[in-house]
């Protein structure tokens, strides 16, 4: 039985989505600019497989930072931490996710973590691959075992939008480039980047994926591992310090629980021993958060005592 009924969560959605007035949607990405901010939707996705959902379930959007977990974790499965942690660090920023400064400052010039753009490039640029659609379809392969579905893939706009408006990006690729820290053309890597923040589903797809982690990297469903059970953890790991961007604290006081959001708006909420939580609402706040998805969060992690804390 799920520990959420559709009832409540329809309940707690409603009572939630006035929020949207308070943010803003992302606009630096041209293609984002367009999503309608009153759009909002919940999924709950739990170990007896029962997905309960509320509001625009099958609206669609891209995953943008979520994905950062995502290739975190299979860098892990082909190199293992030793390689992938030469490049990456494994401490919080408190920047913002888009921040150039501390690469220049922190010793020895690897980027402080894997949910900033920095750490996400320098481990994008980690996956196998000859070419960079071979290095999309590694992540994609990953992407549609997580969500059990071959049809998920990325949004071919979405991405092509960021690519040819990703200056931050390119200058942090191009700086770590400079640094030995990242190899190859930058501009492969940045078509890889961009299209796997674009990878497109709906919020039972995304809690899907949530649910994953929930029970450490098993199939929901069959119990088969996807992820080893070592790798889910170190990236639930980063959710908790680092999954919320300069908000992870805060977050971890409010809610309690290893969570990762998108500037798409959307986020996944890991509930220990119980499943995965996938909200979408593209008003953001200052920090780059969906407002509708942290407030949701704080009522149900209230709610239902979630904290691990
Ligand atoms: N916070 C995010 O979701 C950022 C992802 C986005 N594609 C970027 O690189 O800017």
């Amino acid at each position: 039985m799920s520990i959420i009924s559709e009832k409540e969560l329809n309940y707690w959605l409603e009572h939630v989505r006035v929020y949207a007035n308070n943010g803003k949607v992302a606009d630096y990405i041209p293609a984002l600019a367009n999503q309608q901010p009153e759009i909002s939707a919940a999924a709950f996705y739990s170990f007896d497989s029962e997905c309960n959902s509320a509001g625009q379930v099958e609206y669609t959007f891209t995953i943008q930072s979520i994905s950062k977990v995502l290739t975190l974790a299979l860098a892990l499965i082909q190199h293992g931490e030793s390689a992938v942690f030469s490049r990456v660090g494994k401490e919080p920023s408190s920047d913002p996710f888009y921040s150039i400064r501390k690469l220049e400052l922190e010793e020895p010039g690897i980027p402080l973590n894997p949910m900033i753009n920095a750490g996400a490039l320098a481990v994008t640029n980690m996956i196998r691959g000859r070419t960079s659609d071979e290095m999309v379809n590694e992540m994609l392969e990953l992407v549609r075992r997580l969500c059990d579905d071959q049809s998920i893939t990325y949004d071919e706009d979405v991405a092509k939008s960021e690519f040819e408006t990703a200056f931050l990006n390119r200058s942090l690729a191009y700086f770590m480039k400079q640094n030995g820290i990242i190899t190859g053309s930058v501009e492969e890597l940045l078509d890889v980047y961009t299209k796997q923040c674009a990878i497109q589903m709906n919020v039972k797809q995304l809690a899907r994926i949530a649910a994953v982690f929930a029970n450490d990297g098993r199939d929901p469903n069959t119990n088969n591992p996807i992820i080893p059970a070592t790798v889910a953890r170190v990236c639930k790991t980063f959710m908790v310090t680092c999954g919320m961007y300069d908000f992870s604290g805060t977050f971890a006081i409010n809610v309690g629980i290893p969570a990762k959001s998108g500037v798409s708006g959307a986020i996944i909420g890991i509930v220990k021993n119980e499943g995965g939580l996938a909200i979408f609402g593209p008003a953001l706040d200052d920090q780059g958060n969906s407002v509708v998805g942290i407030h949701l969060l704080e009522k149900l992690a209230q709610e239902k005592q979630w904290s691990i804390f």
